[in-house]
């Protein structure tokens, strides 16, 4: 399908999975219009981002620096462009901080959302791919869950990406014209083969890759393993790790698949490879590939 000219709003597309999505975006013909706070990420990344898909794709790339929960703002950006399809990555994502601090995730996450749905009505803007987590299903009893395993949020921010899994259901059964795709993402790591762009969060990080990443360049002294005593095959717990360069891909082919004449309502798909890998094996893995010693407490 040709998506020559297209043009699609990506929300958060500084951050990480957002800047990954917008290189393959270009590539694949569509114009990137992105909205971005720099709240967890730097004006470097756009420019780095420029840099990997060279001058000519560089030059299909608007930004503005618009927090969602500022609605005027948001509103100028609808009333200047006509989109095709919006990918909404922009949101706060720390587990810890959502229990220390719920009211920022439901200011944040939740008050935004809305805020893009209002403007997305208001401009006739209705093909939408949301960045939701596998955080919905909770501690699943069965694994692999798949996407009509039972969901049970277990702390403030899955929440968020529950209730907004909730609202988009709504919206799309009360208003037939929408198409929504949700996101059911795993865990993204790793970096576009350029090494250009890559997961570089602000403060200390909260995962496990780009915190060992941060212990291999010197910039932490050593990484903490968190438990030892998991039902697993060295004791340490288990995730299945998805590369952010496919993740991107998965967004391309959602946002084809909204453009197809016979998709309808609200779909949720999970991004993973159904493939487990324990915390000591991510560490194996990740000193093979780069020659460094990753200084674990044990
Ligand atoms: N990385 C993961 O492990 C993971 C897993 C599952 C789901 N997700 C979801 O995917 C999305 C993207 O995650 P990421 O890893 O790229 O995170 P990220 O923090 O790197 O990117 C999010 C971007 O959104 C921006 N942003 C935040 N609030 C904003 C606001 N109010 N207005 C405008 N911009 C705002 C941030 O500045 C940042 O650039 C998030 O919604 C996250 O919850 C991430
Ligand atoms: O310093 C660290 C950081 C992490 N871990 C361990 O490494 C694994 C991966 O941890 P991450 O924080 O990278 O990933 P989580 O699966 O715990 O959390 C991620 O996936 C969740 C969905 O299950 C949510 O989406 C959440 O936002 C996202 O960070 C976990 O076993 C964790 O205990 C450590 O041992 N030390």
């Amino acid at each position: 399908m040709k998506m020559e000219g297209k043009l699609v709003l990506v929300t958060g597309g500084a951050g990480f999975i957002g800047t990954h999505t917008v290189v393959q975006l270009l590539k694949e013909g569509f114009r990137v219009s992105i909205i971005d706070n720099f709240d967890n990420s730097v004006e470097e990344a756009l420019d780095r981002v420029k840099e990997v898909v060279g001058p000519a794709l560089a030059a299909k790339i608007e930004f503005h620096f618009v927090d969602l929960r500022n609605k005027d703002d948001l509103e100028k950006v609808f009333a200047k462009s006509k989109f095709d399809g919006v990918i909404h990555f922009a949101g706060r994502k720390a587990v810890g901080e959502s229990v220390e601090y719920p009211r920022r995730y439901f200011d944040n996450n939740l008050i935004g959302t809305i805020n893009l749905y209002e403007v997305m009505a208001k401009y006739n803007c209705k093909k939408m791919v949301f960045s939701s987590s596998s955080t919905v299903y909770g501690q699943p009893e069965k694994i692999p869950c798949v996407e009509d395993t039972e969901l049970k949020a277990m702390n403030p921010y899955g929440r968020t990406k529950l209730f907004l899994e909730e609202i988009a259901r709504d919206i799309s059964q009360a208003e037939s014209d929408w198409q929504i795709i949700l996101l059911r993402y795993f865990n993204p790591v790793a970096a576009h083969e350029s090494g250009k762009i890559g997961e570089d969060p602000k403060g200390i990080p909260n995962n496990l890759m780009p915190y060992i990443q941060q212990v291999a360049v010197g910039r932490l002294p050593e990484l903490n393993v968190y438990g030892h005593d998991y039902p697993t095959r060295d004791g340490t717990a288990i995730r299945d790790y998805i590369h952010v360069m496919d993740l991107a891909d998965g967004h391309i082919a959602a946002l084809k698949k909204l453009f197809t004449p016979d998709f309808k309502g609200c779909v949720p798909y999970n991004l993973g490879t159904g493939r487990g890998t324990s915390v000591l094996e991510m560490v194996a893995a990740f000193e093979k590939a780069s020659g460094k010693v990753i200084g674990a407490s044990t």
